[in-house]
């Protein structure tokens, strides 16, 4: 059993995007990202926090914009900016407000988090887009761990627009043969445990556990879900799966900072064109 270090594949990822940041800078371009931050959420401000700390790190340069109420023009300005090469903004979002509403404000080419309605289709139809940085992880892992997605039968279990409909579309497009599982499926075991791969995004600790798993398989546990007493869990029952999966990411320390190393490395991307 291997654990997928997503530490270790975040420092790569930085390395290379340092080198790029490093050379836009010396042609006149500082790689920008402006965070629109719209609640006093406690976890969007320690994210917030951690994009800051590695922004610095690899020389990007991040714009935090506090803004409640008037979003969606907030975001079209924040796009119109020549000085800012990536726009997002954080969730959760207050109350009555919907992202898909704020989001196609976005400029698409600026839209690093992948949040545009545009972009998922875009994505879906197989043209240039950003996709969401965590569905950008999960196939960013399986391809450093080695593993071959053509062909693979991966089953995706969440069907969210942030991770599970993204990530979805971004393993079709390695050829893999796609299954999205969800609340209503019949007998989630049945199909997780056919799987080479299962990608696990349903946002609820512990959820896939022994008997959802093949002796063998790799597992990417996208779960965050905090602990009461301050630690971070997975949606994957890890100590259960362990000794039967052939490689699985840890939470903390799997999905999570290789998610903000590809979210630095798409504004790069932007900061390019
Ligand atoms: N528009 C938007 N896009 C997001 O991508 C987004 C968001 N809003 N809102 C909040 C969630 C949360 N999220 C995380 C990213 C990295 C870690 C991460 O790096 N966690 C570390 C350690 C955390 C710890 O130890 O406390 C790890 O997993 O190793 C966690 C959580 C992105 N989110």
């Amino acid at each position: 059993m291997t654990l997928i270090d997503g530490r270790a594949l975040a420092a790569t990822i930085r390395a290379r995007i340092a080198d790029d940041a490093a050379r836009l800078r010396a042609a006149g371009t500082t790689p920008t990202l402006a965070i629109v931050v719209p609640t006093d959420d406690e976890a969007t401000a320690w994210y917030v926090r951690s994009i800051v700390r590695t922004a610095e790190k690899v020389g990007v340069a991040v714009r935090v914009v506090d803004e409640r109420e008037l979003l969606g023009p907030c975001l079209a300005e924040l796009s119109a900016d020549p000085t800012v090469h990536g726009v997002m903004c954080q969730t959760p979002l207050p109350p009555g407000i919907s992202r898909d509403d704020i989001a196609v404000h976005i400029d698409p080419a600026k839209d690093v988090d992948g949040a545009n309605p545009t972009s998922l289709g875009r994505l879906a139809a197989g043209l240039p887009a950003f996709a969401p940085a965590t569905a950008q992880a999960v196939v960013e892992l399986l391809r450093a761990h080695g593993t071959t997605l053509a062909g693979a039968d991966v089953v995706v279990v969440g069907r969210s627009t942030v991770v599970g409909k993204p990530a979805a579309l971004l393993l079709l497009a390695e050829n893999a043969t796609v299954t999205v599982c969800h609340s209503r499926t019949k007998d989630l075991a049945v199909q997780t445990s056919r799987a080479d791969v299962v990608v696990a995004c349903v946002g609820s600790a512990h959820v896939l556990g022994a008997a959802h798993i093949r002796p063998g398989a790799v597992v990417i546990d996208v779960g965050t879900n905090p602990t009461t007493d301050g630690g971070l869990v997975g949606d994957v029952d890890t100590q259960a799966v362990e000794p039967i999966a052939e490689a699985i990411t840890p939470v903390p320390g799997g999905v999570g900072p290789v998610t903000t190393a590809l979210l630095l490395r798409n504004v790069v991307t932007a900061a390019s064109h």
